[in-house]
């Protein structure tokens, strides 16, 4: 088989391991499902390309063993799916076929997107599991391993990603080794290929030339592979703004923005509070704190030590409300996995932050080793490190999402002061309005009380007009909040005026 053998014959001892542990996922994937229950997602890319070629000679392998080849390949029966889309680049479109025929592939052409192009491939295929060329640096690899089930909401399969672990060079490496056909784009100065309108050949590969047109050397001349996806148009960038949209106030806005009203969500991280083993004190008194400053909280949930679960999670908020505040899961432990979930939500990677890391180690010590501090990992390209004096480490805000470490209240209390002298009078948590409150309590009956209530809240539109009890057999209490205390004070009018006098009486 020529790819195990170009392989072997090689001296790159690197590329060997690497490939012996891609083979042995693959053969273990093999192993555990039969062949028409394995997929491979192809797109023509040089992931995937590196990984047809490793299906192959995983294949070819796990039939050796099984003792029915004769060392001759002359077919690949695992079932292909491409995604194929109209904005795609014409090159990787023709590559992506032209592979196809060579070598045999049986490609389902998908033209629906990822979703529910799989929902429809599963209901019909016995599909289980499915090959992804995805590498520990993509923004979607937060949180994968070798062996990931599909996310929560998508159809459910195994996602296998032998190449997970392999570094830009060594994808390079193996196909130059190999010389294995790959798109021509690469060879372009394109080092990442997405759709055509967020690919542009990549800058740091760029030859001076004298003629109009731009020369970029080939692909494996990238030196530092962390760049490799340099060349493609962030859709939404962090430095102008765009990707943090909602509190970007400037000092001309402030005063006019302290009437606006602003909008925040909490998220709690923790399997313990949903277990019911630990008491969340610090979605409340964030709910409390939030109100203080004339914050509308929209929304407070908790959710699982889980990427996926708090990825969503952020990705809904962060579009919906002003401001996110995620509390737990912060750390080094396998259950902290909140900064993940940051990540993924952003479409970032975790990547090492030096500046942080120096934080940590002044605090732990000797106890925090450079490369295995994992609490040392930001999302890339969208955290700021927050300083304050009183703060032995500073506090983490990724666009709109805040990260608070505290794990009680009177840490959460110091950390919040902290937060507002740092967002000062214009930032990113202005204190606006407060609100005006009025609670009445009376012993009308819900029936009696219903419809001129409803009434109520048509005529003063602007309030939030609510209702509780303490007991069920107690009184009802009646909630007036608002930002304009007259307007308050004259829908109290306005309710008590529908009764008797004596009917409600005011409480704290
Ligand atoms: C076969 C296949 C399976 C996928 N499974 C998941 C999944 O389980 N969870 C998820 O969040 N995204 C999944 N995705 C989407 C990818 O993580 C990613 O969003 C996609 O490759 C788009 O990347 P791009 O935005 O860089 O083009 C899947 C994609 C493919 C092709
Ligand atoms: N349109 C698609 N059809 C099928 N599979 C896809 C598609 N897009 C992505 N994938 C799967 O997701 C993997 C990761 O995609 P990604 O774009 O990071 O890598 P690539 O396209 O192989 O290489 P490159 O990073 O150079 O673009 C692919 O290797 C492939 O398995
Ligand atoms: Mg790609």
């Amino acid at each position: 088989m020529e790819i195990d053998k170009a392989i072997r014959e090689s001296d790159d001892r690197r590329l060997m391991t690497k490939y012996n542990n891609a083979i042995y996922v693959i053969k273990r994937a093999l192993a555990l499902y039969s062949i028409e229950e394995v997929a491979f997602s192809f797109n023509g890319g040089k992931d995937s390309t590196v990984l047809l070629h490793l299906l192959r000679a995983g294949y070819f392998l796990h039939r050796v063993e099984q003792s029915c080849s004769n060392g001759i390949l002359t077919e690949f029966p695992i079932r292909t799916i491409y995604f194929e889309s109209t904005s795609v680049f014409p090159e990787i479109n023709t590559f992506t076929y032209d592979t196809s025929k060579t070598y045999g592939l049986q490609m389902d052409i998908i033209r629906s997107d990822f979703k529910s192009g799989l929902e429809a491939l599963l209901t019909n295929k016995p599909i289980r599991a499915i090959f992804l060329g995805v590498r520990i640096g993509d923004p979607t690899a937060v949180g994968q391993e070798q062996f990931s089930p599909s996310s929560p909401g998508w159809p459910p399969f195994m996602r296998v990603n032998p190449i997970l672990d392999w570094s830009y060079r060594d994808v390079w490496a193996f196909l130059l080794t190999c010389k294995v056909q790959y798109c021509s784009l690469y060879d372009q100065g394109y080092t990442s290929i997405g759709s055509i309108h967020d690919t542009v050949p990549n800058a740091l590969l760029s030859i001076s030339s004298t003629s109009s047109k731009e020369k970029f050397k080939p692909a494996y001349l990238l030196s530092d592979g962390r760049l490799e996806r340099a060349g493609r148009v962030k859709k939404k960038s962090s430095l102008d703004g765009t990707l943090c949209p909602a509190v970007n106030i400037g000092l001309d806005g402030a005063n006019s923005l302290k009437n606006r009203m602003f909008t925040s969500s909490v998220i709690g991280v923790g399997d313990e509070i949903l277990f019911g083993t630990v008491e969340d004190q610090l979605g409340l008194s964030l709910c409390r704190k939030l109100h203080s400053i004339g914050w509308l909280t929209s929304q407070a949930s908790v959710v699982r030590n889980d990427i996926d679960f708090v990825a969503e999670e952020v990705e809904r908020c962060k579009s919906t409300s002003d401001m996110v505040f995620l509390y737990g899961g912060v750390g080094p432990l396998h259950s902290d996995v909140t900064l993940a979930g940051v990540a993924k939500a952003f479409g970032v990677r975790l990547a090492p932050d030096e500046e942080f890391e120096e934080f940590l180690r002044h605090l732990i010590g000797d106890q925090c080793t450079g490369d295995r501090n994992e609490m040392a990992q930001l999302p890339e390209g969208i955290t700021e490190l927050l300083h304050h004096e009183k703060l032995d480490v500073p506090l983490i805000k990724c666009c709109n999402v805040i990260v608070i470490s505290a794990t009680n209240s009177t840490e959460l209390d110091k950390q919040w002061d902290c937060l507002i002298e740092l967002s000062g009078s214009d930032g990113f948590l202005l204190t606006t309005e407060p609100y005006s409150t009025k609670h009445l309590t009376t012993n009308l009956t819900d029936v009696e009380i219903a419809q001129p209530l409803s009434k109520l809240c048509l005529e003063f539109p602007d309030l939030y007009i609510g209702c509780f009890r303490r007991s069920r057999q107690g009184p009802l209490v009646i909630s007036f909040e608002g930002k304009d205390a007259t307007r308050v004070e004259a829908a109290v009018e306005a309710l008590c005026k529908k009764f008797n006098p004596g009917a409600f009486s005011e409480v704290n």
